[in-house]
């Protein structure tokens, strides 16, 4: 199976804070991982890095077969889905549902003069079928509920056809009906063949879509395991990336974890 990450010794230092310090990561094509780590753990700041969104500061980045600072990372982003608070934030609130996936195409946020084919307008739009989207394709995206904009959201992320998908905190902000949701399509897409190598960031064991094959469990802006899901996400090692006793529940492909009495 080919690579498409690989990270070797990636550090990234801000100002004298170490964000990540000597991570060690491949994924290879096919692989479905979770990224599992508590607040400030180093999660968003992997996931730039992997997005080609940021430079580590140390060691060797390798996306896609590229090496990031030997290669024109605006040719290297269409080849991504990302799906983020933070790439949400750029998006025009005026700016229709269609239009937030059909832009993906130019890696833009919002319309302007660019013309689009008919073939892109009709893969927005049966992306956004897929995702259960398609009576809003006229809607502001700012009058979206926060579930929907998640759909939406996953939907920009697969337009350009990604050999990867990237999703920072997909259930975040959702009931638990629409987390359910989310998690029932995400298992969909998991199972799909045809789907990219997937990288999932969560807080929460209960986001783990079931058919997930890897998890990375971080902390502090290192790595405490990394591996097949099976094997890797253990009482012990849970217990440890949240610095504190956890008793691990996995049933029917779901987990969750409660204090450990
Ligand atoms: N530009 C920056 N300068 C200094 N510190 C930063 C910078 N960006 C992020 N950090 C810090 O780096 C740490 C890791 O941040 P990151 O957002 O990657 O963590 P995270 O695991 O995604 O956290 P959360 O789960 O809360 O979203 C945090 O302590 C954050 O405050």
């Amino acid at each position: 199976m080919n690579e498409v990450l690989g990270l070797a010794d990636v550090s990234v230092v801000r100002g004298r804070k170490d964000l990540l310090t000597d991570i060690n990561w491949q994924v290879k094509e096919g692989e479905r991982w979770v990224v599992l780590g508590p607040n400030g753990a180093g999660k968003t700041t992997l996931l730039q890095i992997a997005g080609a969104r940021m430079h580590p500061t140390r060691g060797l980045a390798g996306v896609l077969g590229e090496v990031l600072g030997a290669v024109d990372v605006f040719e290297l982003r269409p080849r991504i889905g990302l799906s983020s608070a933070s790439l949400a934030n750029h998006i025009p609130e005026q700016e229709n549902v269609l239009n937030v996936v059909l832009t993906a195409s130019y890696g833009m946020t919002g319309r302007w003069r660019e013309a689009y084919e008919k073939l892109d307008e009709r893969r927005a739009f049966t992306l956004l079928h897929d995702w259960g989207m398609s009576t809003m394709i006229n809607r502001p995206f700012s009058t979206l509920s926060e579930g929907e904009r998640k759909r939406v959201q996953i939907a920009r992320a697969l337009m350009t056809d990604p050999e990867l998908l990237l999703l920072d905190e997909p259930g975040a902000g959702l009931d638990l009906a629409g987390r359910e949701d989310l998690v029932a399509r995400l298992s969909e897409l998991a199972a799909d063949e045809e789907s990219p190598a997937m990288v999932l960031v969560t807080h929460h064991l209960e986001e783990i879509p079931p058919g997930f094959t890897h998890v990375l469990l971080m902390r502090e802006g290192g790595i405490v395991a990394a591996g097949p899901i099976e094997d890797t996400l253990t009482e012990e090692n849970l217990s440890e990336t949240f610095n504190m006793p956890l008793s691990l529940r996995a049933e029917g492909g779901r987990f969750s974890a409660v204090a450990k009495r």
